[in-house]
């Protein structure tokens, strides 16, 4: 039976998340993680104090915008890579690290990093990707947090046509963890929708190693 517990947030019971992907990976989704007004007061909060930006890569020699606001924020010494290029993150801001504390307490995990996607409306998305990066380790645990607007998350296994494609909306104030073997055999995406939506934000909690940490 899950644990009624006291948080910063209000009393939460956590419920049994629902599994998603079993195979060839471990996703779960807890679907209401955060009450309706902490998620109101979250999202408000994080639109305003977050320092969004607009992210460029390089495509066939061309700069390109991404197709959609981010900003990374973590712990000093810990820098990600972006299209080949190394950024230090921002240092937390009081809001991330109550909602850092908060997961890592309720889920009994740690990470040092969390990277903030803002998708303003409908036409803002992120392609087909994993998030397989050698500084996100072996088996990279992904805890991505939903406030705001509801959209369409989907994810594909990478070779195996007896697994069925995924496809869920993502509820505001809901957590979803990415675990195990995941990002090696499953990519997962958010798709544009011609729906009138509202904004959405997305926080990706990781654990970022650094040059010093070693075993990668
Ligand atoms: O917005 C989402 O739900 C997914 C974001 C994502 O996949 C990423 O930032 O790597
Ligand atoms: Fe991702």
């Amino acid at each position: 039976m899950a644990a009624q517990q006291t948080s910063l947030f209000g009393d939460v019971a956590d419920p049994e998340p629902e599994v998603l992907i079993r195979e060839d990976g471990d996703v779960r989704l807890y679907r209401n993680w955060w009450t309706p007004e902490e998620t109101r007061r979250l999202f408000d909060q994080l639109r305003t104090e977050l320092a969004w930006q607009q992210t460029h890569i390089q495509m066939h020699g061309k700069r390109i915008p991404v197709p959609r606001l981010d900003v990374w924020y973590g712990d000093p010494g810990h820098p990600y890579r972006y299209s080949g290029v190394r950024f230090d993150p921002e240092p937390w801001t009081p809001t991330l690290e109550a909602i850092k504390s908060e997961l890592e307490r309720r889920q009994g995990l740690t990470f040092n990093s969390v990277l903030a996607n803002l998708y303003r409306n409908g036409q803002d998305s992120v392609a087909w990707h994993a998030d397989d990066e050698p500084e996100l380790g072996r088996n990279p645990v992904i805890a991505s947090l939903s406030l705001g607007s509801e959209r369409r998350f989907a994810l594909r296994h990478k070779t195996r046509k007896d697994l069925a494609p995924v496809r869920l909306d993502l509820p505001s104030g809901s957590l979803l963890v990415m675990a195990g073997t995941t990002q090696h055999f499953w990519q997962h995406q958010l798709a544009k929708t011609a729906r009138a939506v509202g904004p959405r934000i997305n926080l990706t909690f990781r654990t970022v190693f650094g040059a010093g940490d070693g075993g990668l």
